[in-house]
């Protein structure tokens, strides 16, 4: 957008042409025209054009210039461009203009894997940026303790999350972490997040599909995979079913409400802190809403809590009856021998949601834009179902095979489609960038001096586009890069950082794998999924890298032929 211009009598003496010493000038004739902003600035001084102060301005100018580029000479070596006040700001909104992601990637990769970026002097954007394996082995295992979430992630995002385990560190972490992974290992927690897959995926999720068919209308495949692993967290987190993934894709208003306080909290971390303090004190704009949708959320969490207290004191003996995690967590007690606080029950169950509510479903939405892409890929997945279910299959042929539920040993023998996610997520992460705060000085391997209080962002997206780790073709969507004799292996987590690392690697790593492929496996054996033609695809400037318009596809229904064609083969 152009800036308003005014015309004003130009009244210098200067014998140069107007353009050179006016950089404002439209008509080189004699006037001059200035923006609304520096009509402002000459309102204030009505003598602006006389000569003493133009040549004052022009000195200022001239010197601003020197040091500007003088600065430029001198710190474009070490990196990006450093302004006088801005620091790398101009470059960084360049980036945000196209796809900050691929610019960062350029930027490392210029930079051998790791840059530090300078944020304006008024801001907090002052952090190393790293994409070295080196250095991520070195903050999230060997030094894991030096490096924490920090302060700052913990003051702007507290009022969403409190001291659940996303924004715990210490002793608060460690016990959530212990508790919660007893639970993710146990065999009733599998047993329950497997029958609950099983419902979704069989009394919800195939059906929506199926109606989209019926009224020949595209879909928003993401938009239904993202109701789908929401009321598969809440059965978790909870024990709750909120129904957003049923037909018609009801909006549901805790899973708005939640999704609202996210994207609010989210917007602290570009507002410098006192501002958004400022605006939570006097309950203005963003922070009034993310007030409302805290209270939604809460008011949720305290309806669900009360009731499951209600129940279980209620019930006799059998505490076993319910898994999630709320009713694992009640069972407990804190430090001090004491139930654990209404407040802390909530804290857990909202950080679990968050952690798993979107993770998965971003990540099979660009899993299925890749192998629209890659149809060779598509083809090798279902053949690698029907070989798995082959017998099953063969029996059942003519009697209503498409309602086929997948067995969990079934599903844990599918090498290849664990190679294609395992792919789709190294080319897009679920969590794009990630951050520690350093509390103690310290030197990373690669030679980076952290001097203590320095935020520190990994670049989990660059990862999967350094030729340094994955090789020439680190673009190209090739699951065969996972497996070996058709079996697939796995690759370090420094490497390959899509779920962490060390200590904090993703508690629902295995359970994810499982979901989405149980969920992958029953679209694909049942439907061929084709994006939209011309629907743009991009990763939105999220915490989570959803697509940005979402993924817009039509959906194929398989006949019994397309099965019976690999069946044959098999055979
Ligand atoms: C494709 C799916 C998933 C991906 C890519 C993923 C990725 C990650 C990443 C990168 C982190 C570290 C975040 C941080 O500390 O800043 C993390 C942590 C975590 N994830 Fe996942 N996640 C996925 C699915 C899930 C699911 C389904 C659940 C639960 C049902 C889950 C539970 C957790 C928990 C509890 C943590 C915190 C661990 C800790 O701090 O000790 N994740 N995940």
């Amino acid at each position: 957008m152009s800036t308003p211009q005014l015309t004003i009598p130009c009244t210098c003496t200067t014998t140069l042409p107007h353009t050179t010493h006016h950089p404002n000038i439209m008509n080189p004739c004699n006037h001059t025209s200035l923006s609304s902003g520096q009509l402002a600035g000459a309102a204030i001084s009505p003598q602006l054009f006389h000569l003493p102060e133009i040549q004052i301005l022009e000195l200022f100018l001239a010197l601003v210039f020197f040091l500007t580029i003088h600065s430029l000479r001198q710190r474009k070596s070490k990196g990006l461009p450093v302004w006088p006040f801005l620091g790398m700001l101009p470059s960084l909104l360049v980036g945000l203009r196209t796809n900050m992601y691929e610019w960062i990637t350029e930027v490392l990769h210029r930079q051998n894997g790791t840059f530090m970026f300078k944020g304006p002097s008024f801001s907090s954007l002052n952090c190393v940026v790293t994409s070295d394996p080196r250095n991520l082995e070195h903050l999230l295992k060997t030094k894991f303790s030096n490096f924490p979430k920090g302060g700052y992630f913990r003051n702007t995002v507290h009022d969403l999350l409190g001291n659940g385990i996303f924004n715990a560190d210490d002793e608060t972490w460690r016990r959530q972490r212990k508790t919660a992974s007893i639970e993710f290992h146990s065999t009733e927690f599998r047993r329950m997040t497997s029958e609950s897959l099983v419902e979704l995926v069989h009394s919800r999720l195939l059906p929506v599909l199926e109606d989209s068919i019926k009224q020949l209308a595209p879909i928003d495949l993401q938009d239904v995979l993202l109701r789908l692993t929401f009321d598969n967290v809440c059965m978790i987190a909870f024990g709750v079913d909120p129904g957003c993934l049923s037909l018609g894709l009801p909006e549901i208003p805790f899973a708005r409400a939640f999704e609202d306080a996210t994207e609010a909290t989210l917007l602290r971390f570009v507002t410098p802190m006192f501002v958004w303090k400022a605006m939570r004190y006097l309950d203005l704009g963003t922070e009034r809403n993310l007030k409302g949708s805290i209270m939604q959320v809460d008011e949720f969490a305290d309806e669900v809590i009360r009731t499951r207290k209600k129940e279980l004191s209620l019930q006799s003996g059998d505490k076993k009856a319910r898994s999630d995690l709320l009713t694992v967590f009640m069972g407990l007690k804190d430090d001090e021998g004491k139930p654990f606080s209404n407040r802390f029950l909530r804290d857990i169950c909202v950080n679990f949601i968050l952690a798993g509510r979107d993770t998965s479903s971003v990540a099979l939405s660009w899993f299925f834009w890749l192998i629209g892409k890659n149809p060779a890929v598509e083809e090798r997945i279902l053949a690698e179902i029907c070989r798995i279910v082959g017998e099953r299959v063969k029996s059942n042929i003519g009697e209503g095979k498409h309602a086929l539920v997948f067995r969990p040993e079934e599903v844990k023998k599918m090498d290849y489609l664990h190679a294609a996610l395992s792919e789709a997520l190294r080319l897009y992460p679920s969590v794009p960038v990630d951050h520690k705060e350093v509390i103690e000085d310290e030197v990373f391997p690669d030679g980076t001096v952290l001097k203590k209080g320095t935020k520190v962002i990994y670049a989990i997206y660059a990862m999967g586009r350094m030729e340094s780790i994955w090789g020439k073709d680190c673009r190209e969507f090739k699951p065969e890069r996972w497996l070996r004799d058709g079996r697939f292996m796995s690759e370090s987590a420094y490497r390959f950082t899509a779920f962490n690392g060390g200590p904090r690697l993703c508690l629902g790593k295995d359970f994810a794998y499982y979901q989405m492929k149980f969920v992958a496996a029953s679209i694909i054996y049942h439907y061929h999924v084709k994006v939209v033609e011309n629907h743009p695809v991009e990763p939105k400037l999220a915490l989570t890298m959803y697509m940005k318009y979402g993924l817009k596809v039509t959906l194929g229904k398989r006949d019994e032929s397309d099965i019976s064609k690999y069946l044959e083969v098999l055979s």
